[in-house]
């Protein structure tokens, strides 16, 4: 069974993809669905930039909550092409996520980075959504649990609680490929980032990497999983739903 007393929290990541039409449709579609769907799991859509105040019209009196993929540390100034972290709560949202293994590849975005980002989230009064996980070649080599040791410690700043934060475990090789790790291998690591975060509160942890209809419900049910960061599959209304109804399984 999942933490108890920890309400799951199932966040879409649309990453760049869709086009103006489709989130207003994709945004319309979820929120039929969810109407209907479970009612002990939080759901979070985070579309790209330019297309929040359209997710967030389509949101408007919804509980659905509104997301942003990344913030700027700084809380204004000369950042050509960044957002702030108080740009995105002036449009409706309340996460953001930061230090995604492809901002981390495509950005060179470091811990420490991170770390500033998430203070900087924080400050402006969102949840950090901070993302974790070891590469293929560090998992073959033994170093799972190191790489992401270092990468918690790092990444969440001070300050940080289970109030404003979220961890999302993502085996860097488990993303887009439809592999996933063992059940047994996600226990394992989401106990051990339960113990580095223990002294912050029952912070949510989610699983992220290739989750879809058909291994939500194996991959909720694992001890110390708070829920899910889905991809691909969050792009279609139906499959997304589908995790949340997984993930009520095991809340
Ligand atoms: O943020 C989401 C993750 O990168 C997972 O992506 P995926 O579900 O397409 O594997």
């Amino acid at each position: 069974m999942g933490t108890q007393g920890i309400r799951p929290l199932v966040a879409g990541n649309w990453k760049m993809n869709g086009s103006r039409a489709m989130a207003a449709s994709l945004v319309a579609e979820i929120r039929t669905l969810a109407a209907a769907g479970p009612a002990s799991v939080d759901l979070l859509v985070c579309p790209p930039f330019p297309y929040i105040p359209e997710v967030g019209g389509g949101l408007a009196g919804s509980a659905i909550a509104l997301g942003g993929q990344d913030c700027h540390m700084a809380a204004a100034g000369a950042h050509t092409g960044d957002v702030s972290a108080a740009m995105l709560a002036d449009l409706g949202c309340s996460h953001v996520i930061l230090g995604h293994s492809e901002r981390r590849a495509d950005h060179g975005e470091s811990s420490l980075l991170v770390a500033a980002k998430a203070k900087a989230a924080i400050d402006a009064g969102l949840t950090a959504i901070v993302c974790v996980g070891e590469t293929e070649a560090e998992r073959d080599a033994g170093k799972a649990e190191n790489i992401v040791e270092k990468q918690i410690i790092e990444s969440v700043p001070a300050g940080a609680n289970s109030s404003n934060l979220v961890i999302a475990y993502e085996p860097v090789w488990a993303i887009g490929t439809g592999r996933t790790p063992s059940v047994a291998d996600v226990a394992a690591m989401h106990r051990h980032i339960r113990s580095l975060v223990a002294d912050r509160g029952p912070v949510r942890v989610l699983y992220g990497g290739s989750v879809k209809p058909a291994n939500a419900a194996e991959l909720m049910a694992v001890a110390e999983v708070n829920g899910a960061l889905v991809g691909g599959a969050s792009l279609k209304a139906a499959d997304f739903m589908a995790i949340a109804a997984g993930a009520a399984v095991s809340a």
